[in-house]
């Protein structure tokens, strides 16, 4: 008997994997965890270096340039380049839509289900930081992960709304690109948690294929023709998986075609064209699946889907009022930013605390109400206005004076909230005291304040890292 006993949900698809030996191994092995290099922060080959230093040896993923794969049971957030926003953590096959939907510059892109984030961050690097992302999730409480990861890479071409999917606005159509992550039965997620029983799958499936659905069908209309939508779950169910795209396909014959895809360097199951008994249209092949087993990674299921036709509602867009510039003046003059780092970005201040950046170009519809968007970039209650850590993080690098490089067990300690002892002559440009850039090995890692220089030239450095931020350094 294998591992995948007959009353294990995984049993049921006994007769459509290739090689089921292979496939009860590796869902009984622990996932490889994987990470993609921040494309306007470090090149991966710098990102390999880096955690070779640290003992790490991470491998390059053929098929992802700026991904690379960690060794057995190291966790991602082992380095503090994770924190530092120079790469991000996203299971292998997670990586896969958005790089088969590949998002230009220029593009408008919808992300329907987007929390915690992960492919709303692809699409908006993709996308070069500018332009426009509009992320949208059902779930309140999970906005918080995606207001995080919009923190700490930087991501200044964000809009976040809160609404079911399924009713998102018919007038708020309009992109080129629409992501359908759909909520789904997470059976691909097999080897990071254990299994839901049979019994709350069956239950839960009606609901589930008629919300995905109903989502697709949502994506669809607000995909301008021309345009594409990328289809995809974590789970190994046809119901939600082929049948869903089926139904699409078949109520739109004349607006809806399904795109082979292919990716050098992994294997790409195809879809089913059938299932207990349920026969999907032929062209259902050109899906993708990936089994545990052909490369290693989680289960998912894909589809690339063109709109070739059809109308598509344009309501109107949220106008950006850039703000008077004065506060982001002060900290372009202290830290001698140059004008190119916010070249195509404006400061726009909504909320009571910070100032955002945000693309000048970005345009998300005026409906939904956004929950919030861009960059929080200045802390404008203070007096003179700061930059924030994400602000640091994003201009960090850029800055030509009032900076504090650290080694390492000084950037450790700063991270730490401690205070740090500079050694006389350590710092760029330092003014008589005050609040300064502080980076490690280049790259912006917060915000800090140095004291006047004492006799024999040292100086203090008081560390002004989140503490919130502090638990996830290690
Ligand atoms: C598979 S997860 C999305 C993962 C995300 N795309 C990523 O890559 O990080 C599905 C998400 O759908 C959200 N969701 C569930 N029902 C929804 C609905 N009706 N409308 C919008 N989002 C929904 C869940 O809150 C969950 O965050």
């Amino acid at each position: 008997m294998g591992a995948v006993r007959p009353d294990n949900p995984l049993f049921r698809y006994r007769d459509v994997v290739d090689d089921w030996p292979a496939f009860e191994t590796a869902v009984a092995s622990p996932l490889p965890a994987t990470i993609w290099a921040h494309p306007a922060r470090i090149t991966r080959e710098a990102l390999r270096s880096l955690l070779a230093e640290a003992g790490i040896d991470a491998r390059p993923v053929a098929w992802q340039p700026s991904a690379l794969r960690l060794p057995a049971g190291l966790r991602p957030g082992a380095h503090w380049g994770q924190a530092a926003g120079l790469y991000h953590a996203q299971e292998e096959a997670s990586m896969v839509p958005v790089t088969l939907l590949d998002p230009q510059p220029g593009h408008r892109v919808l992300d329907l289900c987007a929390a915690p984030g992960n492919k709303t961050a692809q699409a908006a690097l993709a996308l070069g930081n500018r332009g426009t992302v509009v992320a949208n999730d059902v779930a309140k409480g999970r906005l918080a992960a995606i207001r995080h990861l919009i923190k700490r890479l930087g991501l200044m071409n964000v809009s976040v709304t809160c609404r079911p999917a399924q009713d998102y606005s018919p007038h708020a159509g309009g992109f080129d690109r629409v992501i359908a992550d759909v909520p789904c039965s997470c059976e691909g997620t097999v080897r990071k948690s254990s299994q839901p029983s049979a019994q709350a799958l069956c239950e839960t499936r009606e609901r589930l294929v008629a919300r995905q659905t109903a989502i697709l069908d949502k994506a669809v209309r607000l995909c301008r023709p021309g345009g594409r939508i990328v289809y995809s779950t974590c789970t190994f169910a046809p119901e939600e998986n082929e049948q869903v795209v089926d139904a699409l396909l078949r109520r739109y014959p004349d607006e809806l075609r399904l795109l082979p895809v292919s990716l050098p360097g992994l294997y790409l199951a195809p879809g089913l064209t059938g299932w207990r008994g349920r026969t999907f249209l032929p062209e259902l092949a050109q899906a993708v699946r990936l089994w545990p087993h052909h490369n290693n990674t989680g289960g998912f299921f894909i589809a690339l889907l063109e709109r070739v036709g059809g109308e598509c509602r344009e309501g109107a867009r949220a106008a950006e009022r850039p703000t008077d510039g004065h506060w982001l003046e002060g900290i372009v003059q202290r830290y001698a930013i140059p004008g190119s780092a916010l070249a195509g970005l404006r400061l726009v201040h909504r909320g009571r605390k910070y100032a955002q950046l945000i693309a000048a170009d970005h345009e998300p519809p005026a409906r939904p109400e956004r929950v919030f968007f861009g960059l929080p970039t200045v802390g404008v209650q203070m007096k003179p206005p700061k930059l924030t850590t994400a602000g640091v993080m994003a201009l960090g690098a850029y800055a030509r004076r009032n900076v504090v490089e650290l080694d390492e067990s000084q950037a450790q300690a700063y991270t730490r909230r401690q205070v740090v002892t500079l050694q006389p002559g350590q710092g760029i440009g330092l003014g008589e005291s005050g609040s300064v850039v502080v980076r490690r090995r280049g790259y912006g890692l917060g915000l800090g304040v140095v004291s006047p220089a004492a006799e024999d030239g040292s100086r203090h450095l008081a560390s002004l890292y989140p503490r919130s931020w502090a638990a996830e350094v290690p």
